[in-house]
């Protein structure tokens, strides 16, 4: 195993610590069975060898008949083992599955829930470029092959390979020329399942890909039902159908006919050695060098042999499979979080709301500046608006403030604290956001609003509720607060999911505010509703609002402009005609 396959390798046994125990019982247990398997045909030698050709019983058998044993007493033996050992095998293997299974679940639940942890502390940066599918993959598929590789390809290949050694040393021990010839087979039978092994895997690829094929006909077809009919094409798109599904009949077709032949060639190297074993073990029996009995010991674990070659081989080459899909899940676990543990964190003072932003610039690629140079001050208490044309930057400079993204230069601080000193969660819990598209989970409206504070009580939600304006529609609900929301909400209007935001904000409480255009898809009624929410939440509360209403800006009591990353200007406690003009400026931009 290469270097870096091993220490791979060595993580997944790191990653197992909980479970090591109870691998090692499976181990075991397997082990165990090992000898089950190898005494399976004694009940027959016995009765072969002790039975019909009178020889003495096995030595450890023969203590408990000091006496001597009789014809009916060894019938009765031999079958009481055989049906002895089968239900101890049985056993064996029932125990076997529910640990196997136990122990694998336990395995792939406990990586994913890490995993999952992880991604979600990695930056938003790593996020929005990796998107969400990829994530996914690793974390439902990808680690999963944690259980694959220990439970479904290792512990088949040492209970295997001590099958195997334990088969040839009993062979050996009955008579080494026998043991030997089989050992002469076991590499040819190797390379054989190697190559058939890895052509299935490219056939079944194929299968699966004219499958497909034959599937996305269907849906084009279905899909496109109007425009087929209108221009009669039904038996082309029949017969186009037909040609792509008896791909997948040819296909079959070929890895039926490679099965087939597999089979075909190893039954008949088995049924040789098979021959040959007769042949020589007839002439040893004949000349006493062997007992019948022997014989068919022998003969037994050749039938069973091509079991554990066949594990072996195929488990060593799955192995580097399951491998590579762990590793892309540990590539994952490898993308550094966005809270950097090794930086000394101071926990965050009581805010009293002093920003201070010195010379910030921002990019999200080093080629293109979205903030240069903004310098802002405020006071505990004031609620700044932020304005300025489409991509200007707005939204960006509430990423820098609630640390979703790190400043390119410059420094921001909270009452005298580079907020980067200050512990990550401790931070982001001094916030309350309301975005555009308020995200609900689906679960209830009492649980969406109590979000922030899940100890909050039934009182504390409905008054949180009342001062959003969202208690009248709630109580006009089926089951009030507890309606489930939905998948993101969506058996709620837009402004009903804005107040339950806002509602979520008022019982978290906390002393600064974001709002990113929180009333732009609002009707002209519903966006009344919501401003006169906002404007009791905004009280007391350091807040930051971006708008493109500039009505929602009489809220604040200083005005920021923003254009292509840079500050236009900023006034504190605008005159009405100020406003105006920014109002005329703004209808002027969407006129052009
Ligand atoms: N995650 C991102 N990765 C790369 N570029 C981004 C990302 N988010 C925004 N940008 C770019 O940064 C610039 C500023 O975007 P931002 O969203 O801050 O503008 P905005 O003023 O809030 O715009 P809008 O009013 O349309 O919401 C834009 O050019 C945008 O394309």
């Amino acid at each position: 195993m290469a270097t870096k396959k091993r220490a791979l390798f060595i993580r997944v046994l790191v990653q197992a610590r909980p479970y090591w125990l109870l691998l090692g019982v499976i181990v075991l247990l397997n082990v165990l069975a090992v000898s089950l398997v190898l005494l399976k045909p004694l009940g027959l030698k016995i009765l072969i060898d002790s039975g019909f050709n009178h020889a003495p019983l096995p030595g450890f058998i023969a203590g408990f008949f000091p006496g001597g044993i009789d014809f009916r007493t060894v019938v009765l033996l031999s079958v009481a083992l055989v049906m002895g050992i089968a239900l101890l095998e049985n056993c064996y293997k029932l125990v076997i599955w529910l640990l196997n299974t136990v122990a694998g679940e336990k395995l792939v639940l406990r990586f994913r829930s890490n995993l999952f942890d992880h991604v979600q502390r990695l930056s938003l940066a790593h996020h929005d470029n990796m998107g969400t599918a990829d994530a996914l993959y690793r974390i439902q598929y990808d680690a999963a092959n944690i259980k694959t590789l220990l439970i479904v390809n290792i512990m088949p290949l040492i209970t295997s390979s001590v099958t195997l050694l334990a088969m040839l040393a009993v062979m050996f021990s009955i008579n080494a020329t026998f043991s030997l010839m089989l050992l002469g087979v076991i590499p040819p039978l190797v390379l054989l399942i190697r190559k058939s092994a890895a052509k299935w895997k490219q056939q079944w690829n194929d299968v699966k890909t004219s499958e497909s094929n034959a599937m996305s006909v269907m849906n084009e077809v279905l899909g496109a039902i109007r425009i087929i009919k209108s221009f009669g094409r039904e038996s082309i798109e029949a017969e186009r159908f037909t040609d792509r599904a008896n791909e997948v009949v040819d296909g079959q077709m070929r890895v039926a006919r490679a099965s087939a032949w597999f089979y075909f060639v190893v039954g008949m190297l088995f049924a040789i050695v098979t021959a040959l074993f007769m042949y020589v073990g007839a002439y040893d029996i004949h000349n006493n060098r062997m007992t019948l009995g022997e014989l068919t010991i022998i003969l037994a674990y050749v039938a069973q042999i091509y079991g554990p070659i066949d594990v072996i081989t195929r488990n060593i080459s799955d192995i580097q499979s399951s491998l590579t899909s762990i590793k892309r899940a540990y590539a994952l676990f490898d993308e550094p979080q966005e809270f950097n543990a090794a930086v000394q964190h101071v926990p965050c003072p009581a805010v009293r709301g002093r920003f201070s932003l010195k010379n910030v610039s921002f990019a999200y690629d080093p080629a293109k500046t979205v903030l240069s140079g903004i310098n802002l001050e405020l006071q505990p208490g004031d609620r700044l608006g932020i304005i300025g044309s489409t991509g200007s930057g707005k939204s960006s400079l509430l990423s820098l403030l609630l640390r979703f993204h790190d400043p390119s230069s410059g420094t921001i601080q909270l009452d005298g604290l580079d907020i980067h000193s200050i512990g990550l969660s401790d931070y982001r819990n001094q916030f309350a956001i309301v975005l555009q598209e308020p995200l609900l989970l689906s679960t209830t409206i009492a649980q969406n609003i109590a979000y922030g504070r899940p100890e909050a009580s039934r009182e504390e939600i409905v008054k949180a509720a009342k001062n959003a304006n969202a208690h009248e529609f709630i109580m006009n609900l089926p089951a009030g607060y507890d309606t489930q929301v939905g998948e993101r909400g969506a058996k709620l209007s837009g402004g009903e999911r804005q107040r339950i935001a806002i509602a979520r904000a008022f019982i978290k409480n906390a002393p600064i505010l974001l709002l990113d255009e929180p009333t732009s898809s609002l009707d002209m009624h519903t966006e009344q509703m919501v401003i006169e929410a906002i404007g009791r939440l905004v009280e007391g509360r350091n807040t930051f609002l971006v708008t493109h209403r500039l009505d929602t800006l009489r809220l604040c009591n200083i005005i920021l402009h923003l254009e292509k990353g840079k500050i236009v200007d900023v006034i504190r406690d605008p005159a009405p005609s100020y406003l105006e003009g920014k109002k005329a400026l703004y209808t002027q931009q969407l006129q052009l």
